[in-house]
């Protein structure tokens, strides 16, 4: 058999290899307790053997609370017999070994650098975190393959990380060949020489064959000797003046670009503390590589009673719509409405692997938990900060994750847990016995807001998203919701709670009441989570604007966010900072009108039936936002029409529309002056648009944002809507907004998504 043959048969070995644990693990889950789909389906079928829906129905349809329901769900012989044991997808030393035998065969060729290092991180995931030696080793091959996929501050990260945590740093010359790589590429060639002898010295200390000991000296060599060269004393001198000259035009640029925003400013400023501090780089090896960028300050000050909205914003109750939250002034295009924070978050299971499971940032060198295999973390504080969080769900990841009990059960655990047992068992008996729990939502709104006594568990007069009430005391559409609606949730509940009971959460021996009692308050959030939860988003950007597209990474709760409700024609956008939640207008809000958000379901790309067919079937209401009873086109709304505007005589106000820009004259009031005027502006402000393109194209975000804003509020008192022009620009702007939120430049190489 030839070296290629030979090669392949090995991967095939391995890979059937991991076959056989995804075997094994499936073993695991029959030791740990059914899955939610084996439970669902065993309900359901012996319901239908002994013919007995009808009368289930009926006695099921009697039970009007949350409580009620639960009690209901509790007797049935499956549910009683249910125990579920915690069990943690734990490290496994072989599994790492095998991924790493794979790796050393998958990294001699380029080509598959993006597969070894997929298969690299799975052999860190899997090895327990007392092998220091072992994880410092497997780090130091991740950064190999980063460096291959030219990802070098990873790259550096990895490598410096694993000289910090290995026992014997000495073995690991190949860390300081790939520091010393990653400096020559960041042209500090000074700092790239010492890494460099340091590499050739261990390598001729190792035990590695004389063989390779002569294809790594020849692979350094070549790059070894330029970056010699250039630590030449004239030419490091030459190299200090550029340096310098770079760093005063870019001051100087800095200077010039007054128009651009703060945002832009401290990217500027980030890249020449980042020059200036050449040395932090070194120390920075814990930090994250890939910062957020800022989360943008509410405007028009902060509100006295929402601490995540701004002070132009109330919330009242209009019978039909519930809570709304309503412009007290006009809030101009742009204005960040809100910002809020999630009550609880959660990473998305497809996700888990590459997302810390604290801030949600994408990373490629990650740190595993300490005890499981499933969940990630950016750093080291990201890892200490998380793991209260992830401490109690560690164990029942299995049973959470099992995608047969839907994706909102990772929130509802997390939301629980977020809340201590000592607090809600304090609470219980209030929280049982209160009545407000059964209704819907709007009616607490008042009493909540005014501070009311009995309301008095955690609440301080004023809207908070830590407080567990704001969570609680979210809509849930109980009275709207279905018979099979309310009975999987139920079961579902029961689960989750069954869940908390393995994992710790009562303590010891738990009573059969206090789970009860969880899982009275988890049927509450399941419901409210199916239309209340939101997900967090990436933009994926690509060269070509026009496929950029939004990725979902997570799901969250934002208590003051929720608050909004829906219109196919919103005029907000919201998009994600970190998991922070931003809401900001996309047009003029006047003075008494609400700030209405999307769903996700927007007047131009879905037909009006599927849109209200979907919003009633999830989130219980009818639509009769203007779009739907206009029952505006989709888009583009009229053929050959680039835009339709009104003559700017007041008395006249007739609809035109604008073609070529030669008719300068109001067919309707034969005015020409003002009509005029106008018609030449439009030119000029269609210039603006193409204007605020090409920014896009070039990811200057907040000029584009600048661009189209102003354009934006030149079509608002001209413009009429529906039409193509102004659909374009309101989806810019929410493209221009998402993209000064989460992003990431999608490389062809590293496949991570
Ligand atoms: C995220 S909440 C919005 C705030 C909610 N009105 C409240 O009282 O808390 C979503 C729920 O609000 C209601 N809702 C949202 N948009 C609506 C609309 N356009 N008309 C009527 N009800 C709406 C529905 O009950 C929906 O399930």
């Amino acid at each position: 058999m030839d070296d290629e043959g030979q090669h392949q048969d090995q991967v095939q070995q391995l890979q059937e290899q991991m076959g056989g644990q995804q075997w094994h693990q499936q073993q695991q889950r029959q030791q740990c307790g059914p899955g939610f789909g084996s439970l669902y389906t065993t309900v359901c079928d012996r319901i239908r053997a002994e013919n007995i829906l009808d009368t289930v129905m009926e006695h099921f349809q009697q039970c009007h609370s949350d409580q009620a329901r639960i009690s209901y769900v509790w007797q049935l012989p499956e549910v009683r017999e249910l125990q579920l044991k915690s069990h943690t997808s734990g490290k496994c030393s072989e599994e790492a070994q095998s991924c790493e035998e794979l790796y050393d065969m998958l990294v001699n060729s380029e080509n598959n650098a993006a597969r070894a290092l997929e298969v690299v991180q799975r052999a860190i995931l899997k090895t327990p975190a007392d092998d220091t030696n072992v994880l410092a080793r497997r780090f130091m091959k991740r950064a190999w393959a980063l460096l291959l996929l030219e990802q070098f501050d990873d790259a550096f990260t990895d490598a410096s990380r694993a000289l910090h945590i290995a026992k014997s740093p000495g073995l690991l010359w190949n860390a300081h060949e790939i520091l010393a790589h990653c400096h020559a590429k960041m042209k500090s060639y000074k700092k790239a020489e010492p890494h460099f002898v340091k590499a050739l010295e261990g390598l001729r200390k190792s035990s590695a064959s004389n063989e390779e000991k002569a294809a790594v000296a020849g692979r350094v060599s070549t790059v070894f000797r330029m970056v010699k060269e250039e630590n030449k004393p004239k030419n490091r001198a030459k190299e200090t003046n550029k340096k310098q000259q770079e760093m005063k035009t870019k001051k100087f640029n800095k200077k010039k670009k007054k128009e651009q925003t703060k945002s832009e400013n401290s990217i500027d400023e980030d890249v020449i503390r980042e020059e200036e501090n050449d040395e932090e780089e070194e120390a920075g090896m814990e930090k994250s590589r890939h910062k957020l960028p800022e989360v943008p300050k509410i405007s028009l000050g902060k509100n006295s009673k929402l601490d995540c909205a701004s002070a132009a914003v109330s919330v009242v109750v209009i019978e039909g719509r519930g809570r709304c939250v309503i412009a007290n002034r006009d809030i101009r295009a742009g204005s960040v409405v809100m910002v809020d924070k999630p009550y609880a978050s959660v990473v998305n299971a497809d996700q888990l692997h590459q997302r810390c499971n604290n801030c949600c940032r994408r990373c490629l060198t990650s740190l595993p938990c300490l005890h499981c295999a499933v969940v990630v973390f950016c750093s080291d504080e990201c890892r200490s900060s998380g793991a209260a969080q992830h401490r109690l769900e560690c164990s029942v990841m299995t049973h959470l994750y099992d995608a047969t009990l839907g994706k909102m059960a990772p929130l509802v655990f997390r939301i629980l847990t977020a809340v201590s047992w000592q607090r809600l068992k304090k609470s219980k008996e209030k929280l049982l016995s209160d009545p407000l729990l059964e209704d819907e939502a709007p009616k607490l709104i008042e009493s909540i807001m005014e501070g009311n006594e009995q309301q008095k568990w955690r609440w301080e007069g004023h809207y908070s998203p830590t407080d567990y009430l704001t969570t609680l005391y979210l809509v849930t559409n109980a009275s709207k919701r279905s018979f099979g609606d309310h009975f999987k949730r139920a079961l579902s509940a029961v689960y989750i709670s069954q869940c908390l009971a393995a994992a710790g959460f009562f303590g010891s021996n738990p009573g059969a009441d206090d789970i009860k009692f969880a899982a009275t308050l988890a049927v509450r959030h399941l419901q409210s989570c199916s239309c209340n939860a939101y997900e967090i988003s990436e933009m994926q950007l690509k060269e070509n604007i026009a496929e950029n597209k939004s990725l979902e990474i997570g799901g969250a709760v934002y208590p003051t966010v929720s608050l909004s409700n829906h219109s196919c024609f919103p005029n907000v956008a919201r998009y994600n900072v970190g998991t922070c939640c931003v809401l900001r207008a996309t047009r003029l809000i006047p003075r008494g009108a609400e700030v209405l958000d999307n769903y996700g379901y927007y007047f131009h790309v879905i037909p009006q039936v599927e849109r209200r067919d979907t919003l009633r079937l999830q989130y219980k209401f009818e639509c009769s936002c203007e779009a739907c009873t206009g029952s505006w086109p989709l888009y583009p709304h009229r053929q050959g029409e680039p835009i339709i505007f009104r003559c700017p005589v007041t008395e006249c106000n007739a609809h035109s529309s604008f073609l070529d820009g030669r008719q300068m004259e109001c067919k309707s009031c034969g005015d020409k002056q003002l009509y005029g005027k106008l018609v030449k502006s439009i030119s000029t402000r269609l210039d603006n648009y193409s204007k605020a393109l090409s920014l896009m194209h070039d990811a200057k975000f907040e000029s584009a944002l600048k661009v189209l804003l102003q354009h934006q509020e030149f079509l608002e008192t001209q413009a009429v809507y529906p039409a193509k022009h102004y659909t374009d620009v309101q989806e810019m702007l929410r493209q221009c907004l998402n993209c000064l939120g989460n992003t990431h430049c999608v490389n062809p190489k590293v496949n991570t998504n």
